[in-house]
């Protein structure tokens, strides 16, 4: 182990190009890694078997990354992985790659093509995964290997961590890793992770793409509403059941959104920035947003997508309740989640909640909560940020645009919030509206091309982080 005194190879002296043999190679690596069904069914339900096979899955693919003495590899939380690549460069400070290799379950109705497949399919690889996240899993490691093969040695060290359980909360892979990290004294420059894309189509009237990095996620609430009732004959019914209060007060929260925080968000940043590439008169109106706001805030908030940009969402997604077709139920249980917007905390969400259902029949237990994340930083002294936007310029050229915005979901990074301070969400691939609602929905796929130039971006994004990076100058020094 060690560099053994071997030479810093210039960064960008790597060209990001890859032969036919490893373009195929790359392509075949990732349909294996949708082969494997590492589902996570619910909060303790894994595919262990699966997630098992994954392990050595990347060892056979990926044999240089496992060979090399400066990578160490270490499991953790018996699936989660965690690679340190040791720079040649101690005084540089780390960063982190993070993604994951769970998937949420795809039963077979309604997909194309079988989702576990991996089928090939007119120039897209099919399957769960192939967007969330295994993607990522493997083009980092792909973009390792490839450079490990080229001899490249890294000059700032950088961890890569790929949690096995991000999709019931990360407890056993991106926690533990992160307690790992935090006990062995590690800090972060940045860390880049999922959660964000180049979007395509989601605005009516703007035809170009551009790209967001989710310097900030929205937080959660899982809330339990519960009604009791004393139980009887059906046949002679009380007035109200259970179910009826319930479903009457989950009704309320439907009816009833949280407030639109579009003037207090990062949002209006965004849409400044996005402002010059619409025609006229929307490039005015966003310009404008003090005499606008209010407008523009109600024409985001009728589309569901973008809704979720301005305020705390409300999913009912469970219910349960009766035990018999006659016999007046006992308990009903519903069960909300709440996707916390930045401007809010989870103690204000929990007000407004109860004072929406203003029903004391109605119990309420969290399930788990935790608040909005921090904003990163995204100005030109933000390494992580900038080093992500150079990225994008070099490989995405024809997007003008790159803004800092919201995660509205939740990623593993946020298990990481104690070790940086730059926590970046970021996915190097476009997204139009068809292609988000495949995520964790059906027919999620990636065009062999859109993997090659992830694999492309992280072999440039990895070299770019060991330039020396230009100091920007303050505006009075110009
Ligand atoms: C002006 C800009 C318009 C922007 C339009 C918005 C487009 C949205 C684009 C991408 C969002 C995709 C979000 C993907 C990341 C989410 C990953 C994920 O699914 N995480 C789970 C994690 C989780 C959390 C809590 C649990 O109990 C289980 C799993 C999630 O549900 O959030
Ligand atoms: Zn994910
Ligand atoms: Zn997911």
């Amino acid at each position: 182990k060690g560099l053994g005194g071997q030479k810093h190879q210039r960064a960008s002296q790597i060209p990001s190009q890859f032969s036919q043999g490893e373009r195929v190679a790359m392509k075949e690596a990732l349909k294996g890694a949708i082969h494997i069904p590492t589902v996570s069914f619910g909060p303790k339900e894994l595919n262990t078997t699966a997630l098992a096979e994954f392990g050595e899955y990347i060892r056979s693919v990926f044999p240089t990354v496992f060979k090399t003495s400066f990578v160490q590899h270490e499991v953790i939380g018996e699936y989660s992985h965690l690679f340190t690549v040791q720079g040649s460069d101690p005084s540089l400070q780390p960063y982190m790659l993070l993604a994951h290799s769970d998937v949420v379950p795809a039963p077979d109705e309604g997909w194309e093509v079988p989702p576990f497949s991996g089928l090939e399919r007119d120039g897209f690889i099919h399957g769960r995964g192939t967007l969330d996240n295994k993607n990522s899993v493997m083009a980092i490691l792909q973009a390792l290997e490839l450079l490990l093969l080229r001899n490249y040695i890294p000059r700032r060290s950088f961890f890569i961590a790929l949690g096995h359980d991000e999709e019931i909360s990360g407890h056993n892979g991106a926690q533990k890793i992160a307690a790992l990290l935090q006990a062995r004294g590690v800090q972060l420059a940045f860390i880049v992770d999922e959660g964000n894309f180049i979007l395509d189509g989601f605005i009516p009237n703007l035809k170009k793409p551009f790209a967001i990095i989710a310097v900030t996620e929205k937080g959660a609430i899982n809330l339990m509403l519960q009604v009791n009732t004393t139980p009887g004959h059906s046949s002679a019914p009380p007035k109200e059941t259970s179910i009826g209060i319930l479903a009457a007060a989950v009704s309320r929260l439907e009816q009833t959104p949280m407030p639109n925080m579009f003037g207090s968000g990062l949002l209006k940043t965004t849409l400044q920035e996005l402002a010059h590439e619409f025609p006229f008169p929307t490039n005015i109106i966003l310009s404008n947003l003090w005499l606008f706001g209010p407008l523009v805030s109600r024409l985001i908030e009728r589309n569901y997508i973008t809704n979720a940009l301005v305020r705390t969402t409300t999913a009912l997604t469970m219910f349960n309740a009766g035990v018999k077709v006659n016999v007046i139920p006992p308990v009903a249980q519903a069960i909300i989640n709440f996707r916390v917007d930045p401007a809010q905390t989870v103690q204000e969400v929990l007000e407004l909640v109860k004072n929406i259902v203003a029903d004391n029949r109605v119990q309420f237990q969290v399930l788990s909560a935790f608040d909005p994340l921090p904003v990163s930083p995204s100005d030109h002294q933000a390494l992580g940020y900038q080093l992500l936007r150079q990225t994008i310029r070099s490989v995405f050229p024809e997007v003008n645009i790159v803004a800092p915005g919201v995660c509205i979901g939740n990623t593993d990074s946020r298990h990481y919030a104690n070790l940086t301070t730059g926590i970046y969400r970021f996915n190097p691939l476009y997204l139009n509206p068809q292609s988000f609602r495949s995520i964790h929905g059906i027919n999620e796929k990636i065009s062999v091309r859109a993997y090659e130039t992830q694999v492309k971006f992280i072999f440039e994004f990895v070299q770019n982080a060991d330039t020396d990076q230009e100091p920007v100058p303050h505006l009075h020094e110009l």
